[in-house]
């Protein structure tokens, strides 16, 4: 595995809050990660200081093998989208994607222009007139057609209607396809992004708590839908991360993978095995994780809103 992105013991304190504590991670190059956590977890944080926007207390950073802070080499291949870009006063979009032309080697003005059109982006609307949905898709536009090695997106969705946001994640994943790259996102929205995401990151205050290719997470758990006594039966002593009654009908979420003795098991008793949805097994686990860090969180909140 080749590695794009790595913190090593990363710190960073304000004066009221450690943002992020002792950080170690390494991501992987060509793949797209999910950051996830909650809110005030450290995902800008961690984002602003791998771009080289913020600097760590302590700990270092590496993007391709290369400090980021003031170095011309990497930099141009570090995209970070976020919601507070600040443009010029007057710039219209085709300015913020001039700007980006000159500090992106790999960007592609078509792809820019045909994105531009299949947003909606308005042509003759200041940036800092443009809507909330359209100044996101603004951001969204040049993470994608710069083609850094390296892109960060965080929260992009902020403000994209529906429509807009399957736009990013198809266009996102067409030209990923074609352009391998290093790609971070992330989100609250964690199902939304889910079939997007190879590996998956989750913090919480300031700490990582869980790190692992999606695929294998999802194996980690299953959802059986059917009657209480056969239900009860399969899950025998495995841990049961979420469970709800409808009548006589219960739906388990519980800890292991399944064996094929008991898939016929299933069948024969006509259980049905639901894929698990990630959001849910992300919130278990976190709240698990917490509670087994004995920190004073309360399990049943939540990771995700
Ligand atoms: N400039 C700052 N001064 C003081 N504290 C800060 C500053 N920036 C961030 N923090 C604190 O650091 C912690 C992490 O913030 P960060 O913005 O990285 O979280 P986040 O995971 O991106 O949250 P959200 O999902 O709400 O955007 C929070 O407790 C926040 O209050």
């Amino acid at each position: 595995m080749s590695t794009a992105i790595e913190l090593k013991r990363v710190s960073r304190r304000y004066r009221s809050a450690t943002a992020l504590q002792d950080v170690s991670l390494r991501l992987e190059k060509d793949a797209i990660h999910g950051l996830l956590g909650r809110n005030g977890a450290g995902k800008t944080t961690l984002m602003s200081i791998a771009t080289a926007q913020d600097w760590p207390s302590s700990g270092e950073v590496r993007i391709l093998g290369q400090r980021p802070h003031e170095n011309e080499q990497v930099l141009p291949k570090i995209c970070f989208v976020r919601e507070e870009q600040r443009y010029v006063d007057d710039a219209l979009a085709k300015h913020a994607f001039s700007a980006a032309a000159q500090a992106f080697p790999r960007w592609d003005a078509e792809l820019a222009a045909q994105l531009a059109r299949e947003f909606r982006v308005p042509e003759k609307t200041r940036i800092k007139k443009m809507s909330r949905g359209q100044r996101s898709a603004v951001g969204v536009i040049i993470g994608i057609a710069s083609r850094a090695e390296v892109t960060f997106f965080d929260e992009p969705y902020m403000g994209l209607d529906a429509v807009a946001r399957q736009l990013f994640y198809d266009r996102l994943l067409e030209d990923y396809a074609s352009h391998p790259r290093t790609v971070v996102i992330s989100s609250h929205l964690i199902d939304e992004i889910a079939h997007l995401i190879e590996n998956v990151v989750v913090i919480d205050q300031g700490q990582i708590l869980l790190q692992e290719p999606v695929e294998q997470l999802r194996d980690r758990a299953v959802t059986l839908v059917g009657r209480a006594d056969a239900v009860a039966e399969i899950a025998g002593t495995r841990e049961v991360l979420h469970h709800e009654a409808m009548g006589r009908i219960v739906r388990t979420t519980m800890l292991g993978a399944l064996d094929d003795s008991e898939r016929q098991a299933l069948i024969e008793r006509d259980v049905e095995i639901v894929p698990v949805s990630l959001q849910q097994l992300i919130v278990r686990l976190t709240a698990r994780e917490d509670a087994s860090n004995q920190t004073t969180l309360n399990p049943s909140q939540e990771v995700a809103r």
